[in-house]
């Protein structure tokens, strides 16, 4: 029998084969970095929401969680209010566009509506970085085309994250310090209020 033929019968080494293929996609996870935004409703409790959200997601384990900073709108209508803004690191099975898919979700289920660009919202989730992926698919850029040059990524990033780098930019810690550090941004860590890392 030709194994190659798709309609042929599989051979026991042939399942055998499939079957370790399956578990070893299975157990390859990767890391990625998500940033969450709100400055719309409780944002504290979005954020945490959104946190527990992206736990619950089957492929999906938070492993870290930044410190929350309340942050300036950048950009879109004048007099918005200020977010909350922090980071997750990830570790997931989810090919990039499925984490997508899965953020976008998050979104949606937080009562996220476009309406405005950069406009007020109760949640963004966006992708920092996925496993030092690039690509400028405008679907889905990596590593966020904008993150290297917002103090309001980069503070939780390092926070989580203190070794971070931006792929094709340099070190997360350095791109704050270039951007004149948090103070500069209007970007203030909120030693009083804190997110739950999941368990
Ligand atoms: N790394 C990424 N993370 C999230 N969305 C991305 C990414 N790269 C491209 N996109 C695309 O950007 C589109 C617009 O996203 P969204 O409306 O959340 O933008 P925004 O958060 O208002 O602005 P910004 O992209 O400047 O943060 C999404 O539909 C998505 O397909
Ligand atoms: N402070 C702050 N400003 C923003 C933010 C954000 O998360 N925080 N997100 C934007 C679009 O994603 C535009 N402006």
């Amino acid at each position: 029998m030709a194994t190659s033929d798709p309609t042929a019968s599989p051979t026991t080494f042939d399942l055998e084969r499939r079957v370790d293929s399956a578990e070893s996609t299975l157990h390859t996870t990767r890391r990625a970095v998500v940033a969450l935004g709100s400055n719309l409703g409780n944002r504290l409790e979005t954020l945490q929401g959104a946190v527990d959200a992206l736990e619950d997601t089957p492929g999906v384990k938070v492993t870290a969680v930044s410190a929350v900073y309340e942050t300036d709108a950048v950009g879109g209508p004048a007099d918005q209010p200020s977010y909350f803004n922090a980071v997750a690191v990830l570790r997931t099975s989810l090919p990039p566009v499925d984490l997508l898919d899965r953020a976008n979700a998050v979104e949606q289920a937080f009562g996220r509506v476009r309406e405005v660009h950069w406009g007020p919202r109760t949640l963004d989730v966006d992708i920092l970085d996925y496993e030092d992926v690039t690509s400028d698919d405008p679907h889905l850029s990596l590593p966020h085309p904008r993150a290297h040059e917002r103090a309001f990524v980069l503070a939780p990033w390092l926070d989580a994250d203190p070794t971070a780098q931006v792929p094709g930019h340099g070190p997360v810690d350095a791109l704050l310090r270039g951007l004149g550090g948090e103070e500069g941004q209007g970007v203030r860590r909120r030693e009083d209020v804190q997110l739950r890392l999941p368990e």
